[in-house]
């Protein structure tokens, strides 16, 4: 059954972790967003985790270097996954995986800015990563003619395991589960809703339907 995490794209953790408990009990990864990261820190993470021991917490680092190294900050911080751009290089995800397997945590591959993201998919695989991000980001989203089948087409061909995040919605899920993902993500549609629970469960039950 594949896993609903929740993309939290505030800025400060307060406000973070006040929604990560009135969505938890639908919610099986808990994104702190990289804005999030970027203004709140490692402790940042750290916070979340001891608020939500329970559940797993997804740092979105966006590591493009130094992938052994920024994944150890992460999983020393309590994430039990971190996402490398797929844009790097290999090594850089291979460093990570490094790390991911000393602390038993996963790697989690961001193809934002990819332009074969099945290719790369395959190729983070192989390479030692948990499951890979089908992605689109706030920026491509805002783009003209954007839609989020382009990846739900990407991942039902994929052959690995893979999540979407781009506009998972109500209007996307039960295609997005259709594709066959590990993992659908949802930023917008659950913070930005006017009761977040609410979206969350009624996102949740589709996946488990
Ligand atoms: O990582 C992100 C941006 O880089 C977003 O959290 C992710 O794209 C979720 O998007 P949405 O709000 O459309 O569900």
């Amino acid at each position: 059954m594949a896993k609903l995490q929740v993309a939290i794209d505030l800025l400060k953790i307060e406000d973070a972790i006040a929604l990560a408990k009135k969505v938890a009990p639908y919610i099986d990864i808990i994104e702190l967003g990289t804005p999030l990261i970027k203004s709140e820190g490692l402790s940042g993470i750290r916070k979340m985790k001891d608020a939500f021991p329970d559940k797993l917490v997804l740092a979105d680092f966006k590591t493009a270097d130094a992938g052994e190294l920024e994944a150890n900050m992460a999983f020393g911080a309590g994430a039990d996954y971190v996402t490398i751009l797929g844009t790097t290089g290999d090594s850089t995800i291979a460093g990570a995986v490094k790390a991911a397997k000393e602390h038993g945590k996963g790697v989690v591959v961001d193809t934002i800015g990819v332009k074969d993201r099945v290719k790369r998919a395959k190729e983070a695989i192989a390479l030692g990563a948990a499951f890979v991000e089908l992605h689109a980001g706030l920026d491509e989203q805002a783009e003209e003619g954007y839609s989020i089948q382009v990846l739900i087409d990407e991942a039902a061909r994929a052959g690995v395991p893979v999540s979407i995040a781009g506009g998972v919605n109500m209007n996307s899920i039960a295609a997005v589960k259709q594709s066959g993902v590990v993992v659908a993500v949802a930023g917008a549609a659950i913070y930005g809703a006017e009761n977040p629970a609410e979206a969350a469960k009624a996102l949740k039950e589709i996946l488990n339907a």
